[in-house]
């Protein structure tokens, strides 16, 4: 029978799948210096962003024939040492697409509404700080017709233009290369109507300099935004990262916010995860978010499924 560990969870009814194909599936989280000895009884191992799987513990586990990244960014895995050693590695690229970009909605709403900061006073207000907080979060902004600058035009930045487009914003995307995609914006409430918008990237100097909102959409690298960046942004302007931690430098945005150049951060990932630093966490003009840009049911359950099917392909019934 094949074993599997599916280290950091996996949905239910991927799961089901699986036991049902006869595979055994073990859900219990092995803590990470125990995998060297405990993942060589199994097959295959199942990990989200949590569970490294390096070198060290590839050599370690010569039963070792799959390794599943239940999600998209690979950066906690070494592929291509896995591969030269026979071993597939997979992951779930589109899942889980819409649930970042739906994050990051969210969170364009919430700097542009100060929704996170006036969540976290409104339990101490009494009647006499009611209308002091009125007037604290008073000058909200409209996002419709705002600009949007999204850093990274693949799945999640394409994702993301289709809605922010959808609620009035304008949209300016940048990529590595030049790149001109068609964007279909789809009424949720009008069946089978969709209208195509073609959009064409940009150099990133402009959309640095015109955005009023922008959020990166990249796999990784370090410092991509920096103080040289920031300085180049809107003044008041918002920026949110669900990529990576290190691709914005924590430091030159605290600086950046601190000196009001920007006007607010939100922040998915951060460096040193699990335990980001407590000036980020801790920074009033900072929305934080522990790493959830993936994290819906729907998401977790489309990724479950399509874990359960590559199993399946790969070592059949
Ligand atoms: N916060 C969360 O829970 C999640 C985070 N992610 C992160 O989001 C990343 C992006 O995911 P996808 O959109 O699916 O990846 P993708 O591969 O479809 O798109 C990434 C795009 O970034 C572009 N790119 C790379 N380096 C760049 C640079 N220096 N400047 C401009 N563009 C650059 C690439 O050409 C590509 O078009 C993942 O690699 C992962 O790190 C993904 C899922 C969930
Ligand atoms: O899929 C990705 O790249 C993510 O960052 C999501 O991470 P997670 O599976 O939620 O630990």
């Amino acid at each position: 029978m094949i074993r599997i560990l599916a280290n950091d969870g996996i949905h239910p009814d991927g799961q089901l799948l699986l036991e049902e194909a006869n595979y055994e599936v073990d859900t219990n989280k092995i803590p990470q210096e125990d995998l060297m000895e405990k993942l060589q009884d199994y097959d295959a191992i199942i990990v989200r962003s949590a569970t490294k799987v390096r070198k060290e513990l590839i050599d370690a586990c010569p039963r070792l024939k799959m390794i599943a990244r239940a999600g998209v960014g690979l950066d906690n895995i070494d592929v291509d040492y896995a591969r030269e050693k026979g071993i597939k590695v997979i992951n779930t690229p589109k899942a889980s697409s819409l649930a970042v970009a739906e994050l990051v909605l969210g969170q364009i709403f919430s700097l542009s509404r100060y929704l996170y900061q006036a969540n976290r006073s409104m339990p101490e207000t009494g009647n006499s700080e009611f209308k002091q907080l009125k007037k604290r979060y008073a000058k909200g902004l409209q996002v419709s017709g705002r600009k949007l600058g999204i850093i990274g035009f693949g799945r999640i930045g394409q994702e993301l233009a289709r809605l922010a487009m959808g609620i009035g914003m304008e949209v300016l995307a940048t990529d590595l290369e030049e790149r001109k995609v068609k964007v279909y914006i789809q009424p949720p409430a009008v069946e089978n109507a969709s209208l195509a918008v073609e959009l064409q990237t940009v150099p990133m100097e402009r959309l640095l300099e015109e955005s009023d909102f922008i959020s990166i959409h990249v796999p990784s690298g370090k410092d991509l935004i920096t103080a040289k960046e920031m300085g180049r942004m809107k003044k008041g302007a918002c920026i949110i990262n669900t990529s990576r931690g290190g691709v914005i430098s924590e430091k030159d945005l605290l600086e950046a916010l601190d000196s009001g150049q920007l006007a607010g951060a939100a922040l998915d990932v951060f460096d040193n995860e699990p335990t980001p630093s407590a000036a980020i966490l801790q920074h009033p003009l900072i929305s934080a978010t522990p790493h959830i840009g993936a994290s819906t049911l729907e998401a977790q359950r489309y990724i479950g499924l399509e874990i359960a099917d590559a199993f399946i392909d790969f070592f059949g019934e």
